[in-house]
């Protein structure tokens, strides 16, 4: 059986052993130039990931939350090695790795592999779910030395990922699938290479919201089962309370806040979690306010637009549109700084900072209205 057994509970320590981790992560993706460019001899880019640290352990899934263009699928591109990195290092079980292509990708796409968006184009029409899953299998050498050991493996993944019994899907073509199935089938060629990793990119967001729910406790079902290290890139921060034991927020570019789910999503620090649990609410109302310098009013929740990467603000990336901004912020860039008492919570925001907080309170940058 190339899938490990059901219910092997690990023990605590290996459950939060880390197997794949982010240093520094940096991607500048180059803008064409223009006329302008030419004649001013510059080279521009576009800033999409700057300096992301992060780490995804045994048994855990780590939400990375933000808004449209925050460089959240960029992230991803970059730990499963399909975009080469600027800077940064992505470290694999302790080693620095880095493949481009051949046999390297192949080796390390058997440890770490990605689920896309939309399970409509992750499919090839013209091909049945048989034809691609063994292809994955075939490929992670996983398939089997028989036409009955294949067939066994086929049927484990289909088990895997509850869409049983597995002969009615087989031979099926994917339009014949509903969306939900389609995104099963994907995750099961993902499983096809037996993987530790599962990178996922907004795997729920293009399905109906019916059926999202059940996609999630599939996912969470293998991350117990096969104590597989999940990413879930979200731009939902009520479904990473749900799901993800870490949170981690990104805005612009750049990581702003982390810490496990529940206090992240339920006592945000970073004023842009706020903004984003504010505009999308959790159907638990939000306790606690870690400084009430920070108004939750509607202003706040319509505060502007996020900032071109190509020129993205000097100092904190989010100052421009932040109620609790002081000038530091628009010149020097804050560091990870720990919140609260929380084990692990922590933001990038000089509100956190001890000398502010010993500070006399700044006034905010615009007016703040009282809820
Ligand atoms: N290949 C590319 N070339 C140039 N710019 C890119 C490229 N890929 C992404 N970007 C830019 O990088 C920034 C981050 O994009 P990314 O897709 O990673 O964000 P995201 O948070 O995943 O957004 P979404 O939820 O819309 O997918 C955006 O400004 C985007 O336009």
């Amino acid at each position: 059986m190339f899938l490990e057994e059901p219910g092997m509970a690990p023990s605590d320590d290996n459950a939060a052993a880390a197997v794949l981790s982010a240093q520094g992560l940096t991607k500048h993706f180059p803008v064409r130039r223009g006329l302008a460019d030419l004649l001013a001899r510059r080279a521009r880019v576009v800033h999409a990931v700057d300096d992301v640290t992060l780490t995804l352990r045994r048994g855990r899934v780590t939400a990375l939350v933000g808004e449209s263009g925050s460089g959240k699928s960029t992230v991803a591109r970059l730990l499963s090695q399909l975009y080469p990195r600027t800077s940064g290092d992505i470290v694999l079980h302790g080693a620095v790795t880095t493949v481009r292509g051949g046999r390297a990708f192949r080796a390390y796409a058997r440890k770490v592999q990605m689920i896309f968006q939309d399970p409509f184009a992750s499919l090839n029409p013209v091909h049945t779910i048989r034809y691609h899953l063994t292809r994955s299998l075939r490929i992670h050498g996983n398939g089997g030395r028989t036409t009955a050991e294949l067939e066994d493996a086929l049927h484990a993944l289909l088990n895997r990922v509850h869409l049983t019994p597995p002969e009615r899907y087989l031979d099926k073509f994917p339009h014949e699938l509903s969306g939900g199935q389609r995104q099963r089938v994907a995750i099961a060629r993902a499983l096809g290479a037996n993987p530790e990793v599962l990178l996922a990119d907004e795997p729920v967001s293009m399905l109906d919201v019916s059926i999202r729910l059940g996609v999630l406790n599939l996912l969470r079902d293998l991350k117990e089962r096969l104590h597989l290290a999940i990413l879930y890139i979200t731009h939902d921060i009520a479904s990473a309370r749900y799901f993800a034991d870490e949170t981690l927020v990104m805005y612009a570019g750049r990581m702003v806040e982390g810490g496990d789910s529940e206090t992240v999503t339920q006592r945000p620090a970073h004023p842009y979690t706020r903004l984003l649990i504010a505009s999308a609410p959790d159907p638990d109302t939000i306790q606690g306010s870690a400084h009430e310098a920070v108004a939750h009013t509607p202003e706040d929740r319509a505060g502007g637009e996020p900032p071109s990467l190509i020129a993205p603000p000097s100092g904190c990336r989010f100052h421009p549109r932040c109620p609790a901004a002081m000038a530091r912020c628009t010149t020097e860039l804050p560091p990870r700084l720990p919140v609260g008492d929380a084990d692990g919570h922590w933001a990038a925001c000089w509100l956190y900072d001890p000398a502010t907080v010993a500070a006399p309170r700044p006034a905010p940058s615009r007016p703040a209205v009282t809820a």
